[in-house]
């Protein structure tokens, strides 16, 4: 099967329904665009769980603040298309922002809890945007499945949250962060970054990196585990930290002990670019593959 590029709604509601009808399950990899490994890695895992895959690529505008960069968002369809081929999936599904938000358009999605923490904090409007778009891109969709990646944990976290409470029927799956060789992780904003640049967001793997070796060796203060963060970030002249938090992994309320699974999570200025990243820290499990 060849792989369509659609831009209308009603085009995908018309194959989904299609794939359907031949008893066919779907899996929606919702982003936005500037596909790298870590969209690919998403792919490949909803096409071994799916007969077909959805990918959304849509810079939503209701997600971004007014200071933010929306209109220099990196975009390339034509790669993107080349990406998600490569990558098993069946259907990219890249809707205008006046089809997805058409004049009069008044409805939002709005999760509580979680997403006054964290990038709840520094965004204000983000979760609600990010919570409306992904519930009218399941519901276009109806997806069996939909994959999003851990590096956006609390994201993750806010749409299990919303799909549990509204009903929603079907499986959220969260994926592993995907890393270049030197451990920064994949981000279509690393393309914002200079030479110099690059070389000091690595501050970020590598401070998330000393976190959990201190916490393989035992320590549990999280007030400790973060000022040895914050020295690591505070060596690269470009680097201003947003936030470096240590907080619960099921109610993202920041603690002092670590007595039960929390995440270590960065925000971090490079320059103009904000970069996120972040590490489980698991009383009862120390491996983690991902750093
Ligand atoms: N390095 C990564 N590893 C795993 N999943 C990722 C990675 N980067 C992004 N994703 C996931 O891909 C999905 C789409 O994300 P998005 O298009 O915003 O990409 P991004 O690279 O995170 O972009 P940004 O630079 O805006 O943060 C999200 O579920 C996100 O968590
Ligand atoms: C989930 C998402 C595609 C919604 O716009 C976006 O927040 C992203 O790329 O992580
Ligand atoms: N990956 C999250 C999208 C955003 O930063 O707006």
């Amino acid at each position: 099967m060849g792989m369509t590029v659609l831009k209308e709604i009603e085009g995908v509601r018309e194959q989904v329904r299609a794939w359907r009808e031949q008893g066919f399950t779907v899996g929606l990899v919702p982003t936005m665009g500037y596909l790298h490994e870590g969209h690919a890695s998403l792919i490949r895992r909803a096409a071994e769980e799916n007969d077909r895959v959805v990918v959304s690529v849509f810079v939503n505008p209701t997600q971004f603040g007014p200071k933010e960069d929306l209109s220099s968002y990196p975009r390339d369809l034509v790669r993107d298309i080349e990406t998600v081929e490569r990558s098993g999936g069946d259907m990219i599904f890249y809707p205008e922002a006046s089809a997805m938000y058409p004049e009069a358009y008044s409805t939002y999605v709005e999760v509580g809890g979680i997403t006054g923490e964290l990038c709840g904090r520094s965004r204000p409007a983000h979760f609600r945007g990010v919570a409306t778009v992904v519930t009218k891109l399941f519901n276009i969709v109806r997806p069996d499945r939909a994959y999003f990646g851990r590096k956006d944990a609390q994201q993750l976290a806010v749409i299990r949250r919303m799909a549990k409470d509204l009903n929603m029927d079907l499986e959220i799956v969260g994926c592993p962060i995907v890393r270049e060789p030197d451990g920064l992780a994949m981000s279509s904003r690393n393309s914002y970054l200079s030479k110099e640049e690059r070389a000091d967001a690595l501050v970020l793997s590598r401070a998330l990196r000393q976190c959990r070796e201190r916490f393989q060796s035992g320590c549990r203060d999280a007030q400790a585990l973060k000022e040895e963060m914050r020295g690591i970030i505070a060596g690269a002249s470009s680097a201003v930290p947003d936030y470096v938090e240590i907080v619960d992994a099921v109610t993202f309320h920041s603690v002092k002990t670590i007595e039960k699974k929390a995440l270590a999570a960065l925000a971090v200025y490079i320059g103009k670019t904000r970069l996120i990243d972040n590490t489980l820290l698991d009383p009862d499990d120390e491996e983690d593959p991902e750093l």
